[in-house]
């Protein structure tokens, strides 16, 4: 996919590994909606923008995301100011082991919501241009978390429903033209992680072993790699039309596709088509 005119929307694109794609987009010559909850933050993060990408090509739209609604009126306003969709990002996410049910809705929910809503307006067969939908999970999505069970819940659903629906719709991808796939970054340097080096609004959100992982962010924040980074690879992703149910897990040492293996008999179109 050429990003050159393209628009994307992304969800928690005020903050973090959000706004370094959308920055990246901008640089590519795209345009954005960012969709955040975080109005403040929202706003600043579209003046930033505008001021290097031009007003007409970057705006935010305030979307809870575990607000069907909002969602559905963030799609429509997105469309109305740039006349197309082709990119949508479901990458608001928080992280909150008490509140798990909350966590839940933001990571996982509104995952599913965002690709259901948005899929309407990206389907070739129903007025829209074809395109991609990328869901955000993590390095926790793959493997057992230490601190973060719920979390890793939420993301371990992320990579099952996004491999699910790219094989389900896979069968007519010539008719729809929407791509699936999801990306598995190991911990990066943003706002949600910075947050986490007080012990204190680690154990408000009843997040496992609090001192040890207060000592790990403390001592390894500055290392770890960059929103930027993860931003550069989830583009080249976002632009490779081979990629259909890519799992990306994007480490230091660079990208790996988890790929297990399929059922032969339901990834065969024929036999989908019977
Ligand atoms: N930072 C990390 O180490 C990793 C983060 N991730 C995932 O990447 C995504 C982005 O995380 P970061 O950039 O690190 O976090 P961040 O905290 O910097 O940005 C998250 C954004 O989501 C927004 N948001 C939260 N709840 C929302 C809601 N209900 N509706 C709309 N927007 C909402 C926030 O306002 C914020 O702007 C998350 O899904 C996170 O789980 C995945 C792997 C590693
Ligand atoms: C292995 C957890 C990586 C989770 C990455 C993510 O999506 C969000 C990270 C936010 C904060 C960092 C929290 C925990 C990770 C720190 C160390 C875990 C090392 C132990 C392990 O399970 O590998």
């Amino acid at each position: 996919m050429n990003l050159k005119d393209k628009v994307g929307f992304i969800t928690g694109g005020a903050s973090g590994i959000g706004y370094a794609t959308a920055e990246l987009l901008l640089q590519h010559g795209a345009k954005v909606a960012i969709i955040d909850v975080n109005s403040e933050a929202g706003r600043k993060a579209v003046s930033n923008l505008a001021v290097k990408y031009g007003e007409a090509n970057v705006t935010f739209v305030k979307c809870d995301v575990t607000e069907d609604g909002d969602i559905e009126e963030a799609f429509k306003q997105t469309i109305a100011k740039f006349g197309r969709l082709d990119i949508i990002m479901n990458n608001a996410g928080i992280l909150n082991e008490s509140n798990y049910k909350l966590l839940i809705s933001v990571n996982l929910t509104a995952v599913i919501t965002g690709t259901m809503l948005g899929l309407k307006y990206l389907r070739k067969d129903q007025g829209g241009n074809g395109g991609v939908i990328l869901n955000m999970s993590s390095i926790s999505g793959l493997k057992p978390s230490l601190c973060l069970p719920a979390y890793a819940a939420t993301k371990h659903g992320v990579v099952g429903y996004t491999r699910s629906m790219a094989n389900s719709m896979a069968a007519d991808i010539d008719v729809h033209g929407v791509r699936f796939n999801c990306v598995c970054p190991e911990c990066t340097d943003t706002p949600m992680v910075r947050s986490l080096e007080s012990v204190d609004s680690l154990n408000r959100r009843g997040i496992h072993h609090a001192q040890a992982l207060s000592n790990y962010v403390s001592e390894n924040v500055d290392d770890m790699i960059k929103a930027s980074y993860i931003a550069e690879n989830t583009i080249k992703l976002l632009a490779d039309e081979t990629k259909n149910g890519a799992a990306m897990l994007i480490t230091s040492k660079g990208v790996a596709f988890i790929d297990p293996p399929e059922h032969p008999y339901f990834t065969d179109r024929a036999n989908l088509k019977r």
